[in-house]
């Protein structure tokens, strides 16, 4: 264990952070030219730094809202920014920042944190789970033909440039939270959308779909080829439809873009119809299911008070490493969440209950895989009830 010390870092040294946090990734620092939109993306006091003799570890996070099940927003800490300097790794040195960060969040009375991991086996240990799923699909345009039932009705748009910066915020804001698991987007999050719409290589555009009561949805995409000769992609991203019409409206647009080959959606819900909209459901593919959010209680009794249930009443047993505060017996159910003294009926630790949270995972699945003990068999059964969630929750909001 080396000897450092952590602190909040002041604004002039976020660079620094962003550089470490992005050479830990493998990609170059940030070019002067991408400093001024990043710079934005870095909430003042949200940035924790290590240090032994210079700085060697970072994380960082930003405020935002997750709307529970029952369509609560619940204030989170959506984490992000987070590198140890590879000469500094496996000392404790993220242990440590991990530990502060989420005392934090509780102390500032942020129920939940969450945060996209870019591998499975960082943040379970710090009671993260798995709490959304999503999927990649593949489609090919050029055989893919709508059903003739298929919702129509509503324009789209094409927004160039400036533009785009400028409506998308507002049109995202305005959106309902149609699934659970979806978040706001502060003006740190759009900080980053901005740099990379004005400096990916490939350019971005946008379209959103206007409904008879105004925008209902938009998505953006970029289209990638060698040469013109060479077969081309399209990448989806962003997409959010708030009615079945702007659904179908804005896939009904995406393919008919001219000169694509193929287009590729990633980080979809689960349950998202898009294979039924087609003659042929096999021109999209699923090419993956992947992690989508991760979650972590960091007040275990105020989240689960947060969220709505329906079914009968369970008593959870919960171990919290992290923030022993949290463990303890909780009875969960329609009429509310309170600690109680009754019996345990599942045992499992703060990681797992993430996973139940969302509904992302039935909680047979989780006790067949050994997360969850089970000392009332109905138990089971109950707690599947409980924390189911329809449609299927989903954030598709990367950070
Ligand atoms: C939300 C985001 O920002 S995702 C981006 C995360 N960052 C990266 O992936 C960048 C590259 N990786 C890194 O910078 C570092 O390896 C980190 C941040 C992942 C880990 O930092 P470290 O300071 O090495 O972690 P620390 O020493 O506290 O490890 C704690 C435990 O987790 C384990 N662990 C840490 N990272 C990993 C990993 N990538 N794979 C497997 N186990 C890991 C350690 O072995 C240790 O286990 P132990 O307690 O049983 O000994």
């Amino acid at each position: 264990m080396s000897d450092y010390t952590m602190r909040p870092l002041r604004p002039d040294e976020t660079r620094a952070a962003a550089d470490l946090f992005r050479v830990a990734l493998h990609v170059p620092p940030v070019k002067d030219e991408d400093w001024p939109y990043a710079e934005r993306m870095y909430q003042p006091g949200r940035t924790l730094g290590a240090f032994d003799t210079e700085l060697i570890g970072t994380a960082r996070s930003f405020d935002a809202e997750l709307t529970v099940p029952g369509g609560r927003r619940v204030p989170f800490a959506a984490v992000t920014g987070v590198g140890v300097r590879s000469d500094r790794t496996r000392r404790g040195v993220l242990s440590q920042l991990m530990r502060t960060q989420l005392a934090d969040a509780a102390e500032r009375g942020f129920p939940l944190a969450a945060l996209y991991a870019s591998e499975g086996p960082i943040y379970g240990r710090f009671g993260y789970g798995i709490a959304t799923r999503a999927l990649n699909h593949r489609i090919d345009p050029r055989r893919a033909v709508l059903r003739p039932e298929v919702p129509s009705g509503g324009e789209v748009e094409l927004l160039s440039g400036d533009a785009a910066l400028e409506r998308l915020p507002e049109v995202y804001a305005a959106l309902p939270h149609y699934r659970p698991g979806m978040m706001t987007r502060p003006v740190h999050w759009w900080a980053g959308f901005e740099r990379h719409w004005r400096r990916a290589e490939t350019p971005l555009a946008a379209i959103v779909h206007n409904g008879p009561d105004g925008p209902d949805g938009f998505a953006t995409y970029s289209v990638q080829r060698q040469s013109w000769r060479d077969p081309s992609t399209m990448d989806v991203t962003n997409l959010y439809a708030a009615s079945d019409e702007a659904f179908a409206g804005l896939w009904r647009y995406l393919l008919s873009v001219d000169l694509v080959d193929t287009i590729q959606a990633e980080d979809r819900p689960l349950d998202e119809p898009t294979s039924l909209l087609f003659t042929d459901p096999r021109v999209c593919e699923v090419t993956a299911v992947t992690d989508d959010l991760w979650l972590r209680l960091a007040d275990v009794p105020a989240a689960l008070a947060a969220r709505t249930y329906e079914g009968e009443p369970v008593v959870l047993e919960v171990t919290d490493p992290v923030l022993e505060g949290n463990s303890g017996r909780y009875r969960v159910g329609p009429d509310g969440v309170e600690r109680t003294s009754d019996p345990a009926e599942l045992r499992l630790g703060v990681d797992a209950l993430a996973m139940l949270y969302f509904g992302g995972w039935p909680a047979s699945a989780l006790v067949a895989a050994g997360r969850v003990q089970v000392a009332e068999a109905s138990a089971v059964t109950r707690a599947e009830g409980l924390f189911a969630t329809r449609p299927s929750a989903w954030c598709g909001t990367h950070f």
